[in-house]
């Protein structure tokens, strides 16, 4: 047999036999459909995994570092306003305990710089264990779903409350307080006694707390003690009435200012989509800061956060510059600038994170702007500062500088890194500050070489 030059192996091997009957071929045009068929709807599947793959979320992750009331957990809870309002709105009862809490802190705070004053030093340094009024509060507002601080024995002012982030707090607290305006307008069947009795308490205390905050000689003897209560967390104090009347509701700004400290590991999910580019899934951690400074504060800061280096997109590191004449809560030999100088050494020079994108915020500038402007001299506790001038300007960008040259001098390898003057309890500035952030992540390397 010959064969057709212009007819290959294969081609001949398909071909039907020369002596093919009708039904022969009918059933054989059967099969070549059907198989045609199958082969059409693989390729369909193919095609629609291949378009869905392209269209599918990528994650990015973002890891919140700082020290203790650096504004961590309030900068996630700007992700949940911009990124998520709803769920952010639901939260927002279980927010005025918390806003109560730092009230009544605020007001203990008051109370022992009188005792102290007064040379009642067993007043003054009692332990906060067994202040009533407060233990009365945590108690019935927090249906035991708390933690709280361990004060060093010689400090006279109250321990912290904290919640671990893996107990179901907020729950504990809308489930004990959610029922506002039933308590209010109607029969109060569905809020329990111990909820509604903590808050009319505090309601009921609302105009002595007042006259306390705007007597002058409490003012003196705050001012004596340096006691700026108006820059510390939780402040609440130019707001009582509105804050302890029984209709209270918090507002965003309210949320953003209460003070509650983290325990373990926060988190927050949203799918985000910058333009018309591929969707991405964020997630947003904020690790509390562990370190006791019993230690080596390596020790403690590897041990809680390198866990969370491994796979982070990027990081967002809050030093509050405004902690240039303080001490930290949990050691008052150590400035809290200096703090966050050495915290931020160690992050740029860490080998594990030489990849990871770097965006500073130089946190809490409304408060460094007033106390900068209320005369506190800058220089006082930054000595290297020299004789340049007292003003937010100049003090920011020297600051910034200071960053900067420890990144360039302790990066594993040159990096480029994204510095940002941040308040973020303004939700507005902030909202426009992550919204760059989130773009900026979405195109650059990141976008295009990690995630893309
Ligand atoms: N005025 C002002 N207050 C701020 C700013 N950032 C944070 N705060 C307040 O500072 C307090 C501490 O902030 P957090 O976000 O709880 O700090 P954190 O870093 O999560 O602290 P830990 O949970 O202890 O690790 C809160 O009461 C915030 O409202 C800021 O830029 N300006
Ligand atoms: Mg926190």
């Amino acid at each position: 047999m010959t064969i057709a030059p212009d007819l290959d192996p294969l081609t001949l091997a398909l071909q039907p036999p020369p002596d093919e009957t009708p039904q022969a071929r009918e059933a054989r045009l059967q099969l070549e459909r059907e198989a045609k068929k199958r082969s059409d709807l693989i390729d369909e599947e193919i095609n629609r995994e291949r378009i869905a793959d392209k269209k599918s979320v990528k994650s990015v992750k973002i890891l919140l570092l700082g020290q203790s009331e650096s504004g961590k957990s309030t900068t996630l809870k700007n992700f949940q306003l911009i990124n998520s309002p709803k769920a952010f709105k639901a939260e927002r009862a279980s927010w005025r305990a918390v806003v109560h809490l730092n009230v009544v802190r605020s007001i203990r705070l008051i109370l022992n710089a009188l005792a102290a004053a007064e040379e009642s030093a067993s007043s003054a340094h009692s332990s906060d264990s067994d202040d009533p009024v407060e233990m009365v509060m945590l108690d019935k507002l927090t249906d035991g779903a708390r933690l709280r601080g361990e004060a060093p024995d010689d400090d006279p002012s109250p321990a912290e409350i904290s919640v671990n982030s893996a107990m179901p707090w907020k729950k504990a607290f809308s489930r004990l307080i959610n029922n506002i305006r039933d308590s209010i307008e109607g029969p109060e069947i569905n809020e329990p006694q111990d909820s509604r009795e903590a808050r009319e308490l505090l309601h009921a205390c609302s105009g002595y707390m007042v006259r306390l905050w705007n007597d002058p000689i409490v003012k003196e003897v705050l001012k004596i003690h340096r006691l700026r209560l108006e820059d510390m967390a939780g402040f609440f104090l130019d707001s009582i009435e509105r804050v302890t009347a029984l209709s209270y509701e918090p507002t965003d700004d309210d949320i953003l200012r209460a003070r509650l400290k983290t325990l373990g590991v926060s988190e927050h999910q949203f799918t985000l989509k910058a333009g018309n580019m591929v969707p991405h899934n964020w997630l947003v951690y904020d690790v509390a800061y562990l370190v006791t400074r019993e230690f080596f504060v390596l020790v403690y800061f590897l041990a809680a956060w390198v866990p969370y280096f491994d796979s982070m997109h990027a990081i967002i590191f809050l030093a509050p510059l405004s902690g240039f004449d303080q001490v930290l809560a949990e050691d008052d030999k150590v400035n809290r600038l200096e703090d966050s100088v050495l915290l931020w050494k160690i992050i740029v020079s860490s080998p594990l994170l030489k990849n990871t994108n770097l965006i500073l915020f130089l946190n809490k500038c409304d408060i460094l702007k007033k106390k900068l402007a209320s005369g506190q001299n800058f220089r006082q506790h930054v000595t290297s500062y020299g004789d340049r001038p007292n003003d937010f300007e100049n003090c920011s960008q020297y600051m910034k500088k200071k960053f900067a040259v420890i990144a360039k001098q302790y990066s594993p390898e040159p990096r480029a890194f994204y510095t940002y003057f941040t308040s973020v309890i303004d939700s507005q500035s902030t909202s426009d500050i992550l919204g760059s952030v989130q773009d900026t992540l979405i195109r650059q390397n990141l976008g295009r070489n990690q995630l893309l």
